[in-house]
């Protein structure tokens, strides 16, 4: 269903912006019902720029995730890059396309941080362990801390206090760190509530020199072993991934004052499924930790709060 368009696409006849963008929303709403929220509470022009991007993103995910993941090999990420390019010469190769061609006119977006995510679903078709947490790091930078930059670019940052007379000569201080570690944090938190998924797929993304560290095994965690070792390895994972969300949270007040209430919305909603994992006792191989849609709602108030005073 996303999959690369079949036919020489330059041949169809494409839908117009309004209605690209229309996709877009559509396609965030149904797979990310979290981010979707956050979204909801930016102006409209950022709004549905955030849209476009997550459309792309989702795309190139579903790629090596998606249903017809087997049928992806490297070359249909060179020519998934090539539709890049060309999204970024200004010409759109499909439906989806449409919007993000008029994203790039709206807001200066660099064509890096799209190239990086597209070799870190690269890493996905190759890689399945990861030695260290350096390595793992690459890997959550490629695929999340460069989604961090692209929504930066969209949200903008605060200049009002670099216009004042005292501030003359300055540069705005732009939260370039604390945008690529919420990515981080967020990819961290993804990858400790889908352990169990990951595991039915070979896959294990946790530092296999963390599981030595606790002394626990691959195998153990093929089979689902939920002891004292599995939990001391999951509180130091967890610890961890909330490092990335205190470093994430220093650089919101940096942003766009539109910006900050859903960043903090999207900080602390993804940082509560860290509570949830705890309140399971760790259970992350037969239960998908998420948050109730009653708690989502009752955190926006307060992410709003924090966006005032912080
Ligand atoms: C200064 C400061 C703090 C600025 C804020 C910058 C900012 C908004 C950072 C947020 C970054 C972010 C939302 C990262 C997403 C990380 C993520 C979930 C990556 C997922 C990768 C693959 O993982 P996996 O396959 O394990 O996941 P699934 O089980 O398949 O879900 C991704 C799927 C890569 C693709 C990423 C997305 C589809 C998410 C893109 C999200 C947006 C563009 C929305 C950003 C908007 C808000 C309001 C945060
Ligand atoms: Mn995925």
């Amino acid at each position: 269903m996303l999959q690369l368009p079949d036919s020489p696409p330059r041949m169809k006849t494409l839908v117009s912006v309004d209605e690209s963008y229309k996709l877009c929303q559509e396609l965030t709403a149904k797979y990310a019902k979290t981010f979707y929220l956050g979204t909801l509470l930016m102006s409209p022009a950022k709004r549905q720029s955030v849209w476009a991007i997550y459309a792309w993103c989702r795309r190139t995910d579903e790629l090596v995730d998606g249903p017809a993941a087997a049928r992806t090999t490297p070359e249909t990420l060179e020519l998934w890059e090539k539709q890049l390019d060309s999204v970024f010469a200004g010409q759109p190769l499909d439906n989806y396309d449409v919007a993000l061609v008029d994203t790039l006119q709206r807001f200066p977006l660099e064509i890096q941080p799209f190239r990086d995510m597209i070799a870190g679903q690269r890493m996905d078709l190759y890689r399945s362990r990861y030695e260290t947490f350096e390595d793992l790091y690459l890997y959550c930078y490629r695929v999340a801390g460069t989604v961090g930059l692209m929504s930066t670019t969209i949200m903008g940052v605060d200049t009002s206090i670099y216009t004042a007379p005292w501030h003359r000569n300055q540069q705005p201080y732009l939260p370039i760190d604390e945008a690529i570690a919420l990515g981080i944090a967020n990819q961290l938190t993804n990858i400790l509530r889908d352990v169990g998924e990951d595991a039915r797929r070979g896959r294990i993304y946790l530092p296999l020199e963390d599981l030595a560290k606790f002394n626990y095994s691959e195998e153990e965690l093929f089979r689902g072993v939920l002891d004292d070792r599995w939990r001391a390895l999951m509180k130091f994972q967890i610890q961890r991934a909330r490092e990335f969300y205190t470093k994430a949270d220093r650089g919101i007040t940096y942003l766009a004052p539109d910006a900050r209430w859903p960043v903090w919305a999207a900080s602390m909603l993804y940082g509560q499924i860290l509570d949830v994992i705890e309140r399971n006792d760790y259970q992350v191989f037969s239960q998908r930790a998420y948050v109730p849609q009653v708690q989502k709602l009752r955190t926006l108030p307060a992410a709003w709060m924090r966006s005032q005073v912080l």
